[in-house]
């Protein structure tokens, strides 16, 4: 069977409107964040409490970006979501939560002055990275790894430029990076110098000048944020 064959034997009734569906989430998304010049993407455990440390470096290193002039983008939810869009509210910079639909309740923070609401994760993960100048990840469960590793895919092929991938809280991506340098370079599975890919850093104010450098990158380059046409 041709490739065509295949793809046409599987579009049911039902996938035309699910297309319709998934276009309109888009057209959505791109029309409501057009005007996000600078932005960077934060990401981070769902279940991070308020009176954390985590919570409250995530908070502080969104008020620096905010300061500094970038949009903070996030899932819209608790946690170190909520923490991120609560320093950008402090700092009176554009405060975007792009929410995702769950089974159960699941509200925008009340930090969010931008709020979207996706069916579709893939739609939603397409505009943190589109309206973005980089990726700043605290640390979390198996949401916060996927958003990471979509980043790195993406920067690993191409797709992305320039982009910053900042991880905070040294001690607590040891054994990841650890993984990643060792069992994923010994054996072939990644570049040597792709772990390169990832920045470490505890410090809100590094957070702030490593992405600053690389806006600066970006536009020399290619006059916008870094993100190849395929995208
Ligand atoms: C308390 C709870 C589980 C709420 C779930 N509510 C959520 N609301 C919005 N985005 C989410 C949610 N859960 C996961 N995500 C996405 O996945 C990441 C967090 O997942 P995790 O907690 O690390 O795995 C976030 O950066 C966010 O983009």
């Amino acid at each position: 069977m041709l490739d065509d064959e295949l793809l046409c034997a599987g579009w049911k009734g039902v996938d035309p409107e699910r297309l319709a569906r998934i276009v309109s989430e888009l057209e959505r998304g791109f029309a409501a964040l057009a005007g996000v010049e600078r932005g960077v993407s934060i990401f981070g455990s769902a279940r991070t409490p308020a009176d954390h440390p985590t919570y409250v470096l995530a908070r502080e290193t969104a008020a620096c970006l905010g300061r500094a002039g970038f949009a903070v983008i996030t899932g819209g939810g608790p946690g170190i979501m909520e923490a991120a869009n609560r320093g950008a509210r402090d700092t009176g910079a554009l405060s975007i939560g792009l929410n995702i639909d769950l089974p159960y309740e699941q509200r925008l923070n009340d930090y969010v002055d931008l709020g979207l609401n996706f069916r579709y994760f893939f739609v939603r993960k397409l505009l943190f990275v589109r309206y973005a100048q980089a990726f700043v990840i605290f640390p979390g469960g198996f949401g916060t790894l996927d958003e990471m590793f979509e980043a790195l895919t993406l920067m690993q092929t191409g797709r992305i430029r320039h982009f910053p991938l900042i991880l905070v809280g040294s001690g607590r991506w040891a054994a990841l990076l650890d993984w990643i340098r060792g069992d994923l370079v010994t054996n072939g599975l990644i570049g040597a110098l792709d772990p390169d890919l990832i920045q470490v850093t505890e410090d809100p104010r590094e957070v702030c000048s490593i992405v600053e450098a690389a806006c600066r990158r970006q536009q020399q380059r290619y006059g916008g944020n870094g993100i190849a046409d395929e995208l």
